[in-house]
């Protein structure tokens, strides 16, 4: 099987190597080789991590797309338009595509999904969710048989291993980010690591292969990370929790509720043993009441291996065909089906801001339970059980107030 590789960075190097590695002992047992005959990058003169791969470098996407030798694809340049663009020539023209690119499948899942059938070709993403957790072909097989109604889970490794180290080893947020950045976790882009983008696409993608419902960024509340200090992080562990970014999505099969933010856990919880560049990911259906997926979530070698399992997959004719079929209309979302009491730290401009904060949870519905005064400026508040489309109503109104803040769901399990 003659493969065109669309990118050689962290994955692109990763799934390079692995496919070298295990030539031999893949062709064994198929019969069959993989070889990797081009590869597209955006500057040739760069050096590479590996030997020998100067001759197939081109940066001329056309030169791939339209090779007829070429029968899979495996994109990893990261970015929508391109990669969009590429991909949707690749299957048009009748080639197998396998993808990490949680960009474009959050946006256009059902597109491709309709595009590769048509075209009797596989369109497989299994490293765009978890890096190397084998989740989602599990769970698009278990969602044939089970009606899934709640999928949950720490599902970024950039902002997991931010949060380990600034609990662990004392690393203010930045320079625990830039490790993340060092050692290939991060996106191109890291605000889409911590300001909720890469979780809100893996649960778009994750909820949809759950619920059989096109949810796309549009159904999903999300709000950043950014705002946590040193200071919360050693509040929150003397009270016995740890801090996690966090997506989950609930459906009544009406409607559905889903909403990326940060959320607390206690000892007991396994998300909060969940370190590093690790994610876990929980999914309860009637059959099955609930699966766990824990694995490396991010970086080189994991990742490599999802997206070298999918091209195995396609090598053996062994991928699921037709394994989801979306519904037609978009799904009614809101936030009221998830609910939780928050945890919310206040920095205070003034004192009377405290009166205008009360006044703003009432308007809105919360009410608080608790209050520590931990200096003259800073506060931490309690809510009352509430739902997240009434706490991010709040949540606007203490942003319009300029005050500094973090808040965070107690996620009880
Ligand atoms: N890093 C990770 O842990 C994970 C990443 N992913 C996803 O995998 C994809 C790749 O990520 P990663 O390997 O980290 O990205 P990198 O930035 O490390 O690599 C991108 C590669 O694509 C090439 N490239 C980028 N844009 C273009 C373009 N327009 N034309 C031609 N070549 C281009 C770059 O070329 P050059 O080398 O010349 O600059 C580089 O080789 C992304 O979609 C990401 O979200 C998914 C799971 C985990
Ligand atoms: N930037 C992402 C990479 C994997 O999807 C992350 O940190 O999880």
């Amino acid at each position: 099987m003659k493969i065109g590789l669309l990118g050689l960075g962290t994955v692109g190097t990763g799934v390079f190597e692995i496919i070298q590695k295990r030539k031999e002992y893949l062709q064994k047992l198929y019969g069959q080789s993989l070889d990797i005959v081009k590869i597209l990058v955006k500057d040739k003169s760069k050096k590479r991590q590996i030997e020998g791969v100067q001759d197939l470098l081109t940066t001329d996407p056309y030169d791939i797309l339209k090779d007829p030798e070429i029968d899979l694809i495996i994109e990893l340049i990261g970015g929508d338009q391109e990669a969009y663009e590429y991909m949707k020539y690749a299957l048009q023209n009748g080639k197998h595509v396998v993808t990490a690119n949680k960009a474009v499948v959050a946006l256009h899942m059902k597109e491709f999904l309709a595009l590769a059938r048509k075209n009797k070709k596989a369109f497989l993403f299994e490293a765009s969710v978890g890096g190397g957790i084998p989740l989602l072909k599990p769970l698009r097989q278990c969602s044939l048989l089970n009606d899934f109604y709640e999928i949950k889970g720490i599902l970024n490794g950039t902002s997991n291993f931010i949060l380990t180290k600034m609990a662990e080893e004392d690393l203010d947020f930045h320079e625990a980010l830039k490790q993340a950045q060092h050692l290939g976790y991060a996106e191109i882009d890291p605000t889409d690591d911590i300001k909720g983008a890469d979780v809100a696409r893996k649960l778009a993608i994750l909820a949809s292969l759950a619920f059989h419902k096109d949810i796309t960024l549009e159904n999903i509340i999300y709000r950043g990370i950014r705002h946590i200090d040193k200071k919360d992080i050693y509040y929150l562990k003397d009270q016995g929790y740890s801090v996690k970014y966090f997506g989950k999505a609930i459906t009544d099969r009406e409607k559905v509720s889903a909403v990326v933010e940060p959320v607390l856990f206690q000892k007991i919880s396994q998300f909060e043993r969940v370190k590093d560049s690790f994610n876990m990911v929980s999914v309860k259906g009637d059959h099955l009441e609930e699966l766990r997926f824990y694995g490396e979530g991010a970086g080189k070698n994991a990742s490599a291996n999802a997206v070298v399992c999918d091209v195995i997959d396609i090598l053996i004719e062994s991928y699921q065909r037709d394994f989801v079929v979306l519904e037609e209309q978009k799904p009614s979302t809101n936030g009221q089906l998830i609910e939780g009491k928050y945890f919310i730290r206040v920095n205070l401009k003034e004192s009377s801001h405290s009166c205008h904060i009360f006044n703003l949870a009432y308007q809105n519905g919360i009410s608080i339970k608790e209050i520590c005064k931990l200096s003259s400026q800073r506060r931490i508040l309690i809510t009352e059980k509430t739902n997240v489309e009434r706490m991010q109503s709040f949540i606007q109104n203490l942003k319009n107030l300029q005050t500094s803040f973090f808040a965070a769901r107690i996620e009880e399990e």
